[in-house]
């Protein structure tokens, strides 16, 4: 079967960068005929660590990476979402966090905040298949009267 090509972003907050990057490791064969993204330094991180793999580094996170990939998703231009997210440090850009996870929600994106959940993204019949995510009617938020 030939894999289709998803839009997928690679996120990580300090703590947990370095589970992201082995993660990554382990499944880089499976992400190499995909559009990878990241924020700033995980990107970086993990083009060290895996040179074989092509990604486009956005700004860091702190600096706009996060609203970056927030507006790819508001645009339909971002499939799967793999944000390795640190629940114990309070963060000074905690807003872009917030926005960035609520725009996936919203944009019904395929988004995974751990290992065990981005293990399972990788390992669905989906992952290489031509799935169709269910878009949502957006103007159904817009329209809805105060
Ligand atoms: O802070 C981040 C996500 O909120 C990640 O940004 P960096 O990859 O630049 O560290």
């Amino acid at each position: 079967m030939t894999v289709k090509a998803k839009n997928i972003a690679l996120v990580a907050h300090d703590q947990t960068k370095a589970e992201l990057v082995e993660w990554v490791a382990v499944n880089e064969a499976a992400l190499q005929p995909h559009k990878l993204w990241a924020t700033g330094t995980t990107g970086r991180i993990i083009t060290e660590r895996c040179p074989s793999l092509e990604i486009t580094l956005l700004k860091s996170g702190p600096l706009g990476g996060d609203q970056q990939l927030g507006a790819m998703i508001a645009e339909g231009k971002l499939d799967v979402l793999l944000f390795f997210m640190d629940p114990m440090t309070s963060l000074p850009h905690d807003v872009d966090v917030k926005a960035l996870t609520r725009l996936s929600t919203l944009y019904n994106v395929i988004f995974a905040c751990n290992r065990s959940s981005a293990d399972f993204v990788i390992s669905s019949p989906h992952f290489k298949g031509d799935y169709q995510r269910t878009q949502r009617d957006i103007s159904d938020y817009v329209q809805r009267p105060v």
